[in-house]
């Protein structure tokens, strides 16, 4: 592109979508993430940079989801998806906080100075995909975006409202169409149309029941289900709440981060005693299960019981299939109960790897087995096959014994219904049913494969939470120095304690985490460690106290 058109791109950019803000902000967890009205400018600027990465990848389709997840309504943000569906490149997240802290006066030279740096060949066409979620404040973002992405001569297509699991799969689709039709028919007929084949396979019996409670968060997750129940003519009957009407507004008392992080039902859901309730997030990459039962005591079924009934029918149609060399294994993070890496290591005899939080570190992880599942403890979570594995379970399908056969051709089914890309609410939720049918399972049974440990998260505000850094997989914390002693003395007086800090990657907190023995001891062990945080890693605020 020649000079003088970049010129007029850049007083556009001062023009239309101008920095307004020194607040320094940074690519963390998943993307940006701050208050809605602090994001216009980085958004355009995630326009110019997702067509810098595609024109590094040869011009393939990149992706730009604009969502804040299980955030409240205020926020919002906004992430890159890479070509195969994936987590933007971890190397890439400082060029894109670069390019979004620098001035509206060094915007131009510092583009310049990246597209140099990273040899993009600025004369490839490319298309670019944009997704938003249901916020107020996501259409203009999402034209910011769209902007950015014409300012560099791409091609923006805009999907509009759909879950962010969707545009990962319409960007996988878009670059390698085996994968499927990147469109939102194209998902439902890939992933619901593999529910209702098996559906055809595997008649209802035992206790498992087809009516499936679910709350929607208010966010976009419900608004697609309401679509999908049409279509699934009665093989589930879905009950939906919080579908974003009423007043609801989005996550508030509600969804799968609420639900897992507080331990409590959701407000704005119907709660019928032992009927299982599946809750996703604001963006519909999370789901977790729960019931309330006939002493309305809550029963969470979260992110590692739904990896560990996953995992453990992968491996039962595996076996059936004689496939049993496919090297299964599972990605945790320290969030991850330990009673359930007790039972996958121990019952299931599957291998565990645990890894730093955010879902680019367990998908990579889950890469180097055959089949790797992964979830956080929060329902976050998916399964990837190889090519190895697919090649093998798809000839076995065909020339396999009958039996064989029969299982390989299910695992098919499985593996259709499975967003590989990330994970995926609506996915997960279908996945889960078909197991559950498959068992003859209810919720309380489900339950009852392993008794989880108490828990408790909270967080702490401190100075600067960058002072906290860890080690192994986030389970030591190696500054500020006394931090990590103090952490091992106070959990040396609890039977079954552990418990570990980490600076969040998606909030301006300190996360504590704490489990024990008994619900009492987990919530103490969680207050004694914020306190020590509040001490050794300038607190502010009120010091935490501890529970009465
Ligand atoms: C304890 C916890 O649930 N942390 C979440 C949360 O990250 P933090 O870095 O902890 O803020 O948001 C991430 C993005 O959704 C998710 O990947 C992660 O698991
Ligand atoms: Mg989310």
């Amino acid at each position: 592109m020649p000079p003088s058109s970049l010129r007029v791109v850049y007083a556009f950019a001062r023009e239309m979508h101008p920095k307004t803000t020194d607040i320094f902000i940074q690519y963390g967890t998943a993307g940006f993430r701050t208050k809605a009205n602090l994001l216009e400018h980085v958004v355009y600027r995630m326009g110019l940079l997702a067509v810098i990465r595609s024109r590094v990848k040869n011009g393939r389709t990149i992706g730009i989801m604009i969502t804040a997840s299980h955030n409240l309504e205020p926020d919002n943000g906004v992430k890159l998806i890479d070509p195969d569906g994936e987590m933007l490149e971890q190397s890439w997240e400082a060029i894109a906080t670069k390019l979004a802290n620098v001035s509206d006066n060094d915007l131009e030279a510092t583009t310049a100075e990246i597209i140099k740096e990273v040899n993009a060949n600025m004369t490839l066409k490319t298309s670019i995909f944009i997704g938003m979620d249901t916020r107020y404040t996501s259409p203009r973002l999402a034209q910011a975006a769209a902007n950015g992405v014409m300012a560099l001569k791409g091609t923006p297509k805009e999907f509009g409202i759909v879950t962010t699991p969707m545009l990962h799969f319409f960007v996988k689709c878009r670059n390698d169409n085996t994968y499927g039709t990147p469109t939102e028919e194209g998902y439902y007929e890939k992933i619901v149309g593999a529910f209702k084949n098996i559906r055809q396979k595997l008649p209802v019996y035992g206790n498992y029941s087809t009516t499936l409670y679910v709350d929607g968060a208010n966010g976009v997750g419900g608004k697609k289900l309401n679509i999908i129940k049409k279509t699934l003519d009665g093989e589930l009957d879905l009950k939906l709440f919080n579908l974003g009407g009423n007043g609801g507004k989005l996550n508030l008392n509600c969804g799968a981060d609420f639900v897992k992080v507080s331990q409590k039902p959701p407000v704005g859901v119907e709660h019928v005693p032992m009927q299982r309730v599946a809750s996703l997030d604001g963006d519909s990459d999370r789901i977790v299960y729960y019931y309330v039962d006939d002493k309305d005591k809550m029963h969470l079924l979260d992110g590692d019981r739904i990896a560990t009934l996953l995992a453990s029918y992968i491996t039962e149609l595996l076996t059936a299939s004689e496939a049993k060399h496919l090297k299964l294994g599972l990605v945790q993070t320290a969030y991850a109960n330990g009673a359930s890496t007790a039972y996958i290591t121990q019952k299931l005899k599957v291998p565990v790897t645990c890894v730093k939080t955010g879902v680019k570190h367990l998908h990579h992880a889950a890469l180097s087995y055959d089949i790797g599942v992964y979830f956080e403890a929060n329902g976050h979570g998916t399964v990837i096959y190889s090519d190895n594995a697919k090649k093998t379970i798809s000839k076995i399908a065909e020339e396999g014994e009958s039996e064989q056969r029969k299982a390989a051709q299910l695992l098919l089914n499985f593996i259709d219904m499975t967003n590989e890309t990330v994970g995926d609410a609506i996915s997960d939720l279908f996945l889960v049913e078909t197991v559950l049918c498959a068992r003859g399972l209810d919720a309380e049974q489900w339950l009852s494969t392993y008794d989880d440990l108490p828990c408790r998260q909270v967080k702490v505000t401190v100075q600067d939470r960058n002072v906290i850094s860890t080690a192994d997989a986030e389970r030591v914390c190696t500054s500020p120095e006394g931090l990590q002693t103090r952490i091992d003395e106070l959990v040396a007086a609890y039977a079954d304690g552990r418990a570990f800090v980490r600076p969040s990657g998606t909030e301006d907190v300190v996360r504590v985490y704490a489990e024990a023995d008994t619900q009492q001891s987990a919530d103490k062990l969680a207050a004694e460690v914020s306190q020590a945080v509040y001490d050794l890693a300038g607190g502010v605020g009120n010091r935490p106290e501890l529970p009465a």
